[in-house]
């Protein structure tokens, strides 16, 4: 049997402009990905029965396990869940190799600490994860780029997990150009559970999170702003940022202060008014920037240093009153999907 453990991270956009939806109904998108330190881990091994089984366990911000969402994502049909599509994907390559009979058969244990359908990319970092597993498991021997290729034609996001660092998105936000290598960190929130990360060096990012419970679907946010007709009632001309809003997004934490922006705010918005009180409490709190993450409703607090991103964690507590589960810091920019273990040993099991 062997086994192989990879993790990837989940993610913040920095930018997200959003254009007019071409025919197939997607929208172009120039878009600025952060991944933060806040992982998504797979385990992949061979068994004896063919297929792909999947175990998810879901966790909540404190690190505990969420039942009722571990078995709503168990209950996925195979060709909805992100893992299993990944892992399908490169089966349908190894099976034509030298590993076909080792890939007839195979298991992915997926344990999530990103918020399910919070637009953190959970999902695509379970995919990324899986990729990356996969082709070592099999002796595939796919490059990034090739990884890349693969991932975006599960979804939108799942090159910028595997990237990770802070990467530009063009096209459906899913070509990809790294603009600042992540740094190595565990994966686990600064807190929300114990600290087992230690970030803070110069031009680090700490981000305060506000999770919520409910989930907001993708599909409908990027409906509601079709609605209104564009961002702000129009359709712009995308532009990548230049030069200058770069290095700005790219730099420490004081440079971010006004420059971070998402056009799916308004149309989330929307759907969550009480989004835009979070929003608020954060300023009012003294991030040195608040941004919803991409399609939300997870909301990012830009604070000066870790001391500040848990007095920003503390004033949306007191402010909004919500369970301490609901907020957690986490550190970034962080390294993309990489392997985290790998062993082989005698026997099988199913
Ligand atoms: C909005 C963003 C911003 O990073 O992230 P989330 O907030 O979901 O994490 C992404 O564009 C989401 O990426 P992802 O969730 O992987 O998208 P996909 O699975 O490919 O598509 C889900 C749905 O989102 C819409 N979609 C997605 C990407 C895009 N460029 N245009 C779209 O219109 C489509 O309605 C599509 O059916
Ligand atoms: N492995 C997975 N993890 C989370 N959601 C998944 C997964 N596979 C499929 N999904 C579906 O994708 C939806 C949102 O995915 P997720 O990546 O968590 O959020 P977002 O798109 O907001 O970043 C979920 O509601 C779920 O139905």
């Amino acid at each position: 049997m062997r086994e192989v453990t990879a993790s990837a991270p989940g993610k913040i956009n920095l930018l997200l402009r959003v254009g007019r939806p071409g025919a197939d109904g997607y929208h172009p998108l120039v878009t600025v990905f952060e991944s933060v330190d806040l992982r998504e881990t797979v385990t992949v091994r061979t068994v004896r029965s063919p297929g792909i089984q999947v175990r998810t366990r879901a966790r909540s911000a404190d690190g505990s396990v969420d039942e009722a969402a571990s078995r709503q994502l168990d209950a996925l049909p195979p060709e909805r869940h992100l893992a299993a599509r990944a892992a399908r994907a490169l089966q349908r390559l190894a099976s034509a190799g030298p590993w076909a009979s080792t890939a007839a058969g195979v298991r992915l244990d997926v344990d999530k600490r990103v918020p399910v359908a919070g637009g953190m990319a959970g999902g695509s970092a379970d995919a990324a994860a899986t990729l990356l597993a996969c082709n070592e498991l099999w002796g595939l021997g796919l490059d990034l780029g090739q990884l890349e290729r693969i991932g975006r034609t599960l979804g939108a996001d799942v090159p910028a997990c595997l990237v990770g660092g802070i990467a530009l998105g063009t096209g459906r936000g899913d070509r990809m150009r790294l603009l600042r290598p992540g740094r190595p960190g565990s994966g686990d929130p600064v807190s929300g559970r114990p600290c087992a990360t230690s970030r803070g060096a110069e031009g680090d990012h700490v981000w305060a999170l506000a999770l919520s419970d409910m989930g907001l679907a993708t599909p409908a946010v990027f409906d509601e702003l079709d609605a209104a007709g564009g961002p702000g009632g129009g359709w712009a001309a995308l532009a990548e940022p230049d030069e200058r809003l770069t290095g700005r997004l790219t730099g420490p934490a004081s440079a971010l202060a006004g420059a971070l922006a998402n056009d799916l705010t308004e149309p989330a918005l929307r759907l969550r008014p009480d989004l835009g009180e979070t929003l608020d409490a954060a300023r009012r709190a003294g991030a040195v920037d608040a941004v919803l993450s991409g399609s939300g409703p997870t909301v990012a607090a830009l604070a000066r240093d870790e001391e500040h991103g848990r007095g920003l964690a503390r004033a949306w507590l007191d402010l909004l009153g919500p369970r301490e589960a609901d907020v957690i810091v986490v550190g970034g920019p962080a390294e993309g999907a990489r392997i985290e273990a790998e062993s082989s040993s005698a026997g099988g099991r199913d």
